[in-house]
């Protein structure tokens, strides 16, 4: 696990002061490009997702459709987009919330999800954890079970950990690196 946690910190770079001054970007392409990265990433989500028992992986957008797609192949489960608000064209559930810098509203298909399924969210960062507490009820909303929620990375000063405890009903937060 030290071997995982090193090599995928090697591979996610700071960039000060992006997309607005005073925020510390952490971004991923760097890792997207080193398919050894890439894949060890994938295969620790996919052993969250089965350890989980989930039976489908939502991937956030627009990060999370790059690391959450593989995962589903990889474990053998569907992969369900949740998108930003009007890029969906059939009936949808809606869901606004707030990010570290600005506010957004993400949508998923109501027919893609059911009582049945239990889901694993994935995204690449947990920062003030509004992205993902708004799937969260999104899912409930649904009517599907929350597995859990998979993030590449947790920014712990930003404290989403303590955000999303209501709304996961006792389901786990992994976060493969935390900062
Ligand atoms: O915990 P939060 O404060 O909600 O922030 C985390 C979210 O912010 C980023 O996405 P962003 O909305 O910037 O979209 P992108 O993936 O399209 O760049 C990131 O990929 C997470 O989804
Ligand atoms: N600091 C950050 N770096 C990358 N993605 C983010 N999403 C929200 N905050 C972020």
């Amino acid at each position: 696990m030290a071997n995982l946690e090193e090599l995928l910190l090697s591979r996610i770079r700071d960039v000060a002061d992006y997309p607005e001054p005073g925020v510390m970007f952490k971004d991923i392409t760097p890792l997207l490009a080193d398919p050894a990265a890439f894949t060890a990433l994938t295969d620790a989500f996919a052993a969250i997702a089965e350890r989980t028992g989930a039976t489908k992986v939502v991937g956030l957008e627009a990060r999370g459709f790059i690391l959450g797609a593989p995962v589903a192949v990889r474990a053998g489960l569907g992969f369900i987009p949740v998108r930003k608000a009007g890029k969906l064209p059939g009936a949808t559930l809606g869901q606004a919330y707030d990010l570290e810098y600005g506010s957004a509203e993400i949508e998923v298909h109501a027919e893609d999800l059911s009582a049945d399924d239990r889901v694993l969210i994935v995204d690449d960062v947990l920062a003030t954890g509004g992205t993902a507490e708004a799937s969260i009820r999104l899912i409930h909303r649904a009517g599907a079970e929350v597995a859990g929620v998979a993030v590449l990375m947790e920014l712990s000063f930003l404290d989403g950990r303590a955000r999303l405890e209501a709304a996961l009903r006792g389901a786990p937060l992994e976060s493969l690196l935390t900062v």
